[in-house]
């Protein structure tokens, strides 16, 4: 369980986050809210990158205030932003391997995370490839499987279609969908809307700092998402149209007009 408990953060005196308080213990949760409103930094916190000026986060029983992001991070893994810009090894294996070597894992558990972690990615067979050949969706992938190879249970994933093309956004999904089968927990933050709608079980909205909304998928898109600055994803505006209500995927819609 993730609970964030009352918690205040500012940069330069500044508060960026103003008594922000959930809990979190599995399934799909989105962050979203417009630009500046503190969503990374609310993210950067549950694996104590950044420690409260004030409240609590507790992960798995640990206090972050208590416990290094080295301990905390097999726990809950940050998938950065821009992600390539963290590689630096000449070999996926090597770049996956890392972070197993680094928790002190022995060999033979590094291997086995390696090559588990690749294969949740649909990289296995990429072990020599340089990351830096890669493509931007393999790239995305690739950060995901650094972070898988460490085991942790839940994972926050910022922004992480960013600049990604439609077929590597289909590949994404069904990574973090077999990640949700596999029993993590997956917190997304995102302003793509039509990333929310297929993924999300829970929406939470960020606005100057402040959650001003927290429930399911279906009661968010219910929200007036235009005066938000948010688009409604085209999917449900052509269920709307058709009379048919909340629906997720393209599937749903043929399921329900058939
Ligand atoms: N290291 C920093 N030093 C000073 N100010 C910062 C720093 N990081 C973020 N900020 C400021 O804190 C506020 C919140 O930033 P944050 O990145 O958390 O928002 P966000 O909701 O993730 O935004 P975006 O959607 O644009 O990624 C912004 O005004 C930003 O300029």
């Amino acid at each position: 369980m993730i609970e964030v408990q009352d918690v205040w953060f500012g940069y330069e005196g500044r508060d960026v986050l103003k008594g922000v308080s959930f809990k979190f213990d599995g399934g799909v949760m989105a962050i979203v809210g417009p630009n500046g409103s503190g969503k990374t930094t609310l993210v950067k916190h549950l694996n104590g990158l950044l420690k409260p000026r004030k409240g609590k986060v507790i992960v798995d029983g640990l206090d972050t205030r208590e416990h290094t992001v080295a301990e905390l991070s097999r726990i809950v893994g940050y998938v950065f932003q821009n992600p390539e810009t963290m590689f630096f090894e000449e070999s996926v294996y090597r770049e996956v391997a890392f972070g197993p070597k680094n928790l002190g894992l022995d060999d033979d558990e590094v291997e086995r995370n390696v090559q588990w972690a690749l294969e949740m990615v649909g990289l296995s067979g990429y072990e020599d490839r340089s990351p830096f050949s890669l493509s931007g969706g393999e790239k995305q992938r690739l950060a995901i499987a650094c972070i898988l190879a460490m085991r942790p249970k839940y994972l926050v994933l910022d922004e992480p279609t960013t600049g990604l093309d439609g077929r590597a956004v289909r590949g994404l999904v069904k990574v973090i969908k077999g990640l949700v089968e596999e029993g993590h927990g997956v917190i997304l933050v995102t302003h793509d809307m039509e990333l929310v709608l297929e993924l999300a079980d829970r929406v939470m909205l960020l606005r100057e700092g402040r959650v001003t909304f927290d429930g399911p998928v279906d009661e968010f898109f219910s929200l007036d998402l235009e005066s938000l600055g948010l688009e409604k994803p085209e999917l449900l505006k052509i269920a709307e149209e058709a009379g048919i209500g909340f629906v997720r995927t393209v599937d749903d819609v043929a399921r329900l007009i058939t």
